[in-house]
């Protein structure tokens, strides 16, 4: 990272994995596999950009300290391997945020990304964005970006709402991580976005939609172990071999479905993460359920059976 421009000049783009949190078994952090797990990323899924303490890294689980020492320990062992370290730094209050924000641009994070506070719900753009407002104070000069998840968080404002006239806002405004299902607002989104802006798309089973519509990216949980499959689907894209995007599509869909009708939620999507890569990430944290190891099994052996070796 050392030789490269500041983040705040090197636009975001192609995949950036959601990392899941490594945990003991015991349930506590264990920072001892992140190195791994960064070369893990890099080397074998060709994935250059990471996402921490996200919904994927169960960061609303975790204490602020924790947090803390993750997003260190993230940037520390991403220095010289990874493009970009965005560090979530969102959580139920301001507070908490802002430190969190703050503590980012200390350690080098090269963006910081911020998610609705889903207990007390903003009901429209505007509380949101004075919310995201304060937490950007925090760390002036990071790249922000809003963090947009209404399935999870239950706050049903349109993403495109948030981007209006925050440029003058949060003048280190740099885009969105688009987790949501609403093609018309995504295209909304990028129709407004900035040139210096990403617009990072978050549904991984319906990824090439989204490139038609001009995101810029794709943060996601499933790049940590398709991300070789997901890169070729994006060249073939920018290639405009629509054919071959359209049959790894596909494929990611069928595993998907697959996974979704035994039950997929983070904590199986994180033993499937441990059952093809190898690394020791650990259980998830209650109220996460850990997935039972035939569960996980099957949905690893159709992976095998859709997908070849990277
Ligand atoms: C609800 C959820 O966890 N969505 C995932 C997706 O990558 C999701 O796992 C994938 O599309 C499979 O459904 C990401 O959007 C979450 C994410 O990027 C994060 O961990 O912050």
């Amino acid at each position: 990272m050392s030789l490269m421009a500041p983040a705040a000049e090197r636009k975001l783009t192609g995949l950036v994995a959601a990392t899941f949190t490594p945990l003991t078994t015991q349930g506590e952090i264990n920072l001892k596999e992140i190195g791994r797990y960064i070369d893990y990323l890099t080397e074998k899924q060709g994935v250059n950009n990471i996402f921490v303490n996200g919904t994927t890294g169960e960061s609303m689980s975790l204490s602020v300290a924790e947090r803390k020492i993750l997003a260190e320990e993230w940037c520390q062992k991403a220095k010289g391997k990874m493009d970009q370290v965005i560090v979530h730094v969102g959580c139920m209050n301001l507070k908490d945020s802002q430190e969190l924000a703050g503590h980012a641009a200390q350690i080098g994070a090269d963006g910081i990304a911020v998610i609705a506070p889903s207990f007390f719900k903003p009901s429209t753009a505007e509380p949101l964005k004075m919310f995201l407002h304060e937490v950007a104070l925090a760390a002036p000069t990071l790249p922000f970006y809003y963090y947009h998840i209404p399935a999870v968080t239950g706050v049903n404002v349109l993403a495109s709402d948030v981007l209006e006239g925050i440029e003058e806002l949060i003048p280190s405004f740099s885009g969105v991580k688009f987790s949501g299902v609403d093609l018309m607002d995504l295209g909304q989104c990028v129709s407004y976005s900035q040139p210096r802006w990403s617009v990072l798309y978050g549904v991984d089973e319906q990824l090439l939609a989204a490139l038609a519509l001009g995101a810029h990216g794709a943060v996601g949980s499933t790049y940590n172990y398709m991300g070789c499959h997901v890169n070729e689907l994006i060249s073939a894209f920018d290639k405009g071999d629509i054919v071959q995007a359209r049959r790894i599509q596909f494929k990611m869909q069928e595993l998907l479905s697959y996974a979704q009708k035994r039950g997929f939620d983070v904590g199986v999507n994180k033993q499937l993460m441990i059952e093809l890569s190898g690394l020791n990430l650990g259980p998830p944290r209650l109220p996460v359920m850990p997935c039972p190891h035939e569960q996980c099994l099957c949905i690893a052996q159709k992976y095998h059976s859709i997908f070849p070796e990277c």
